[in-house]
């Protein structure tokens, strides 16, 4: 099943121009990473996706499943871009709480707790303090968190930013495992395009609350010029898009 944005706009404020315009989208099969220049409505789209806001017009959905139900928010992993320390937990309280949040029991949600932290290497941390965690393990709770449940479709805003090369490295085999072994469906937001672009299935770029591209990885660096060395595919066809359209990203 797909999660379908049909017609979607949304403004923050009703006297304000919508961040989003009629958009319409599903999240494809596989691991999606969606670019755009700051400010393009990702995390506006990432949000309606998630079920976090309702569109203004149009209509999110999940098969038969509406984006306001419950079960359609239970199947639905959402890590927003920043993570919130819950001061008096520690990181293992934090990731059970979000599971027992998203519907379950407080047993299931401990037992899962450890395991999901264990995914992003986080083990040795489960028993400290969230506000004693740096930036970049505090993320790797968020992404915890996100998987605490084994959600259908992972939605993650910005999931790499802030941490180190290693666990880049870590945080990409943990979702090619879970997008090609597990069949989640991963739509992730990220600046960081020529590290994760060439591991995508997919790739969308949004621009002023529009889709202006959507398609398998190898079409997006397809628009690279003819000559461009290897390295440097993805970010020279993401120029080339963005010149094709008039725009500066
Ligand atoms: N809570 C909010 N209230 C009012 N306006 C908002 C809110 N969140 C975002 N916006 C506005 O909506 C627009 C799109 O923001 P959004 O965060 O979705 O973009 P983005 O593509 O994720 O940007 P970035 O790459 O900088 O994270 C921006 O103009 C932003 O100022």
């Amino acid at each position: 099943m797909y999660i379908h944005l049909d017609s979607c706009t949304f403004a923050y404020r009703r006297n304000k121009p919508p961040v989003l315009h009629q958009l319409t989208y599903s999240i494809p099969r596989g691991i999606s990473i969606l670019l755009g220049p700051n400010g393009a409505g990702k995390s506006t789209l990432l949000k309606l996706a998630a079920g976090v806001n309702s569109p203004t017009s149009g209509s999110v959905r999940m098969g038969d499943l509406n984006a306001r139900q419950r079960k359609y928010r239970q199947r639905v992993a959402w890590m927003p871009q920043s993570i919130t320390a819950m001061t008096s937990l520690t990181a293992r309280e934090q990731v059970a709480y979000t599971g027992w949040l998203k519907g379950m029991n407080r047993s299931d949600a401990w037992a899962a707790s450890l395991p999901a932290l264990a995914r992003v290497e986080l083990t040795s941390r489960a028993n400290i303090k969230t506000k004693d965690l740096s930036g970049g393990q505090l993320r790797r709770v968020g992404v915890a968190s996100a998987l605490v449940h084994n959600a259908a479709v992972l939605l993650l805003d910005e999931p790499t930013a802030g941490m180190d090369p290693a666990q880049r490295r870590v945080f990409r085999d943990l979702i090619a495992r879970l997008a090609h072994e597990d069949e989640v469906q991963v739509l992730m937001s990220t600046h960081d395009i020529a590290d994760l672009a060439e591991e995508s299935d997919h790739v969308t770029v949004l621009t002023e609350g529009t889709v202006s591209f959507a398609g398998p990885t190898d079409d997006f660096i397809a628009h690279a010029p003819a000559g461009t060395p290897t390295g440097r595919m993805v970010e020279e066809a993401y120029a080339a898009l963005a010149a094709g359209q008039g725009r500066e990203y």
